[in-house]
């Protein structure tokens, strides 16, 4: 007859601090801010593991995916940081059935299919009937101006602003692919007592460059529109921040256009950040197409010079007087005193 062993008493296991502190520091920083705090009140040595992931979180945003570190910064509350996944780049939509996970705020660096050293996925592509890229250029001196180079002189449809893409032979520092690089320009998150998680220029940025593609889930319309209803309930209490955007480029005879929506609420980058401005801002956005892909990317450059600690902000559109509109905040002489709504 086979004997059980009877159980060991917690106190008695041998738990190795060193080994505890190695496996939760490989599992904690998956876990979302609540399931953290959770974790945190079991005993000390795991609270302060959640310290240093809350910290490590609170220094970078972008989980070293961008060239450069965004941290928050708060002084009004104590959220440390706000929770989302990050994405550099457009991705496709992620099911609500799962709750997504992505690695943040352990000892080592976030690894991801989108690394900061690898050019922006396109998520939709153009292939020729083999299944390669169909479009590309083989020049040596794209970007330079009169180089000639094919990818910048096909401008696409109206104000869409053609860059080198996958199929190119060129590499990264191709002077024809300015917005693929990763957001190059120091940035921080600030904390605003009444717009909440505002982006904010940590450096001085001239007129014209670069700041960052608006990144996020790319939906249909259908999934919008439902998303939407979603949204608008739960920030109807101005504890919740979405970031669903519109985006529309029109065709050349300027009578239909092309939709596609940009959802950055569980998915973005930092641009899901940005706030609005009744006088536009400080950044304009432009539809960029990189060579081969479908679907355009939404970028964000600076309208005007702007200084280390101003705020980044545009126009979100139009204002229309809803009765559930929110109250803006921008600030600027010309506020209309609540945000833009559009019907998705
Ligand atoms: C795309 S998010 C911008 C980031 C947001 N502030 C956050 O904390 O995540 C859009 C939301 O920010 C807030 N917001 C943006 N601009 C604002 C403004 N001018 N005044 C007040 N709230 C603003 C609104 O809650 C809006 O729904």
């Amino acid at each position: 007859m086979q004997q059980t062993q009877p159980p060991i008493p917690p106190s008695k296991r041998n738990h190795s601090p060193s080994l505890l502190f190695q496996c939760s520091d490989l599992i904690l920083p998956w876990l979302t801010p609540q399931e953290l705090a959770t974790v945190s009140l079991t005993c000390t040595a795991l609270r302060a593991i959640s310290t240093s992931i809350t910290l490590r979180r609170a220094s970078d945003a972008s989980r070293s995916l961008e060239p450069h570190p965004i941290p928050f910064r708060n002084s009004v509350d104590r959220h440390p940081y706000a929770f989302f996944i990050y994405t550099p780049s457009q991705t496709p939509p992620s099911s609500s059935r799962f709750p997504l996970r992505q690695s943040w705020g352990s000892g080592c660096s976030a690894q991801g299919p989108n690394s900061a050293g690898e050019i922006g996925v396109e998520t939709v592509r153009l292939v020729d009937e083999s299944g390669e890229g169909a479009a590309g250029c083989d020049c040596e001196t794209c970007g330079e101006e009169g180089g000639g180079c094919p990818c910048s002189e096909f401008g696409g449809f109206d104000g869409v602003v053609s860059e080198c893409g996958l199929g190119c032979g060129c590499g990264l520092d191709c002077g024809n692919r300015v917005s693929q690089r990763g957001i190059e320009v120091r940035l921080k998150i600030v904390r605003d007592k009444r717009k909440g998680w505002s982006l904010y220029a940590d450096q001085f940025i001239p007129k014209g460059r670069f700041v960052c593609e608006y990144a996020g889930e790319l939906l249909t319309t259908k999934e919008a529109r439902l998303r939407q209803q979603v949204y608008d309930e739960f920030a109807s209490d101005g504890n919740f921040s979405p970031a669903l955007l519109v985006v529309r480029e029109h065709l050349p005879s300027r009578k239909a256009c092309l939709r596609y929506n940009i959802d950055a609420t569980r998915v973005g980058n930092v641009a899901r950040f940005i706030n609005h401005s009744c006088d536009g801002g400080n950044l304009f956005t432009t539809l960029v197409r990189s060579s081969g892909a479908l679907l355009p990317r939404l970028c964000f450059f600076s309208s005007k010079d702007i200084q280390e600690d101003e705020e980044l902000t545009f126009s979100y559109g139009e204002v229309t007087l809803r009765s559930k509109g929110l109250k803006c905040f921008c600030g600027s002489s010309c506020c209309l005193g609540r945000l833009p709504a559009e019907q998705t």
